[in-house]
């Protein structure tokens, strides 16, 4: 098995949905920190799990410097930030999104 992982920074803006009262309700930024990581049995015509470059425009690409309540389609916190850039990318199986430095969402596919 063959193992990659891509860290990248998106700067964005968003305003969290609660059921109580919260100073995330409020629209604000992070500058998130991202982590991908793909696997693959086999390496693709171009010796690669997949391109570096191609998983960072595919996610930062289309949250950078946007405001992520209009470009999701769902409450965008942390694990569904993490779930969401999951599903950009074939082979991958985990993400991880610091918001802050103490903050961190991890999202992994379970193959149980
Ligand atoms: N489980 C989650 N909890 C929270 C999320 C989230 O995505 N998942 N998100 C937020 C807000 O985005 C909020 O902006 C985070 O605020 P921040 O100031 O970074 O965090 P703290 O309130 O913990 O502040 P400290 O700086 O650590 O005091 C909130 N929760
Ligand atoms: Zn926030």
């Amino acid at each position: 098995m063959y193992y990659i992982q891509k860290t990248f920074e998106v700067s964005a803006a968003h305003s969290l949905m609660l059921d109580y009262e919260s100073k995330c309700a409020g629209l604000h930024g992070h500058n998130w920190i991202i982590t991908v990581y793909c696997k693959a049995r086999e390496l693709n015509s171009n010796g690669m799990v997949c391109d570096f470059t191609e998983i960072k425009q595919l996610i930062q690409g289309k949250l950078d410097h946007r405001n992520l309540n209009e470009v999701l389609d769902f409450n965008p916190t942390a694990e569904n930030i993490a779930r969401w850039c999951a599903g950009q990318i074939p082979q991958c199986y985990k993400v991880s999104v610091q918001e802050s430095e103490g903050n961190i969402a991890i999202y992994e596919e379970d193959n149980l």
